[in-house]
């Protein structure tokens, strides 16, 4: 049992649980013991079952003794107190071994996979009540010299205390879990509820009748608890199990005849039968569907990290692609991109679009006196000073290879564009990074500027042309200057 382990029971939990468990007994012989004294199911022993279970076996020997007083107490209404004593011992002893075999087959104790559901009958209904069965039936025979043939009497404890087992324990246990949300009851919800609770009423007033071909069993309210189990869950799955199996035994010690006019013993034995397949296809069933909605919503929740893991590595990917590597600005390939849409846009909408390509000074000289990595700092200084004097809106700034930046803007006229380039040559001259093989002393650039208002149909190459020619007659001059 790998689960979370809950408090520990307390103080009200000690209160309840004989009280629970001496309500469960009257509960049993006011609807589940007929006048020949058989007990069709047998609840009380599911009580102390349950809360063992919850509470992982915490504190399970004081929850014994308060379940096995109050047992003793319900059995002194029909028995000595030796036997009494000898009766609550088998109940507590079925209990006990119920739970062993659980917590050895790692049973997961709230029953919320169909494999603990299978584990818990084979422990609890059928080993734990047949084991019980065995031990009752001899105290009866022994001590009370019953009549009753020693085979019987453990079939009767057996199919009783497995049943009630059976019943019980999810339904409890269902009942100890966080209430979970429900859905909103619709009309038809409705309708078929109360179509279900007639055909019970039906079914157990019919004394076995046909109608048609069909005969008027219990049987036939085997759809409506598989209803109760896709609309409703396992917790009013398991209620509603419990109330079908309590009204049936209820008709049965009643007098009434749901299975038509056989036998009181054969009667009692079919009606275990449905109650035993109702309690495990409708219980069953529940849990199967609560697995796979759980099951459902975890992958859908794997599904949705992963979405976001891919989303987020993508962006990142998309930026790493889009940036260059030394300088953390765009790189050539964004340039080109972006370069292309505005100048399909300013096709458009007929408006200028400025060029402007910076080429450092007398750079390879750089390199060989300070040394590549002292270069690529420089190109990094160079960087981040035009990026934080290019920053309008729309400005592009992107190396564009080597030693070469780009900038694409808007100016408003010829001046006005050459004015932006020959601001930037400017800091970059007032920057004095030192290059002592430069004639000027310090790192300097030549910019050569564009403009051009590009016509649908017109290739960028007439803008980067015009740039480049510019720059190549700025460096034609002298370097350290501006051209247009
Ligand atoms: N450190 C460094 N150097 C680079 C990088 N990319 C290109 N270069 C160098 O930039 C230099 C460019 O040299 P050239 O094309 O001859 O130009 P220049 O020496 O600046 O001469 P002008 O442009 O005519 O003034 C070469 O030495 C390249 O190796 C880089 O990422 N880091």
């Amino acid at each position: 049992m790998n689960f979370a382990v809950p408090e520990r029971p307390r103080g009200l939990v000690y209160a309840l649980l004989p009280l629970l468990h001496f309500a469960s007994v009257k509960l049993t012989f006011l609807c589940a013991v007929t006048p020949e004294n058989e007990v069709v199911v047998w609840l009380p022993n599911a009580v102390l079952l349950a809360a063992l279970l919850h509470f992982r076996g915490q504190r399970g020997v004081v929850m014994a003794a308060l379940t096995f007083c109050s047992d003793v107490t319900a059995n002194l209404g029909a028995f000595s107190w030796q036997e009494a004593v000898l009766l609550s011992g088998v109940n507590l002893a079925e209990v006990f071994v119920t739970y062993s075999l659980m917590r050895r087959a790692q049973t997961s104790p709230r029953l919320e996979r169909i494999q603990d559901f299978g584990k818990f009958i084979v422990a609890g209904p059928l080993a734990g009540a047949l084991m019980a069965g065995l031990m009752g039936a001899a105290v009866l025979k022994v001590m009370q010299g019953t009549a009753t043939p020693y085979l019987t009497l453990v079939r009767l404890w057996w199919f009783g205390d497995g049943l009630g087992l059976l019943i019980y324990t999810p339904l409890l246990l269902a009942f100890t879990q966080p209430a979970p949300t429900m859905p909103r009851l619709h009309r038809l919800d409705i309708a078929i509820l109360l179509l279900s609770l007639g055909l019970a009423v039906v079914v157990f007033t019919s004394r076995g009748g046909q109608i048609g071909e069909v005969s008027v069993t219990p049987t036939l309210l085997l759809p409506s608890t598989l209803f109760l189990a896709v609309r409703f869950g396992l917790r009013w799955t398991a209620l509603g199990v419990a109330l079908i199996s309590l009204l049936l035994a209820w008709v049965l010690s009643h007098g009434h005849q749901p299975f038509g006019a056989v036998d009181i013993h054969l009667e009692i034995v079919r009606a275990q039968e449905f109650i035993f397949t109702l309690c495990t296809i409708g219980i069953g069933f529940a849990i199967v569907l609560a697995q796979l909605t759980a099951h459902e919503r975890e992958l859908e929740h794997k599904v949705r990290e992963r979405t976001q893991a891919l989303e987020s590595s993508n962006t990142r990917l998309a930026t790493l692609s889009a940036t260059d590597g030394l300088t953390g600005i765009a790189n050539r390939r964004r340039f080109d991109e972006v370069l292309a849409g505005e100048w399909r846009r300013a096709a458009r909408s007929g408006q200028a679009l400025t060029l402007v390509m910076l080429d450092v000074d007398f750079f390879k000289a750089y390199n060989d006196h300070y040394g590549h990595l002292a270069g690529d700092d420089c190109l990094r200084r160079i960087a981040a000073l035009l990026s934080a004097q290019f920053r309008r809106t729309g400005d592009v700034l992107a190396r564009y290879g080597g030693e070469e930046f780009v900038l694409l803007t808007s100016a408003h006229d010829a001046a006005d564009a050459w004015l932006i380039a020959e601001t930037a040559r400017q800091s970059l001259q007032t920057m004095a990074l030192p290059h002592a093989m430069s004639p000027f002393g310090t790192v300097t650039a030549s910019l050569g500027v564009a403009m051009h208002v590009p016509v649908v149909g017109e290739s960028v190459d007439v803008l980067l042309r015009r740039a480049d020619q510019a720059l190549y007659q700025a460096k034609a001059q002298g370097r350290n200057r501006t051209s247009q």
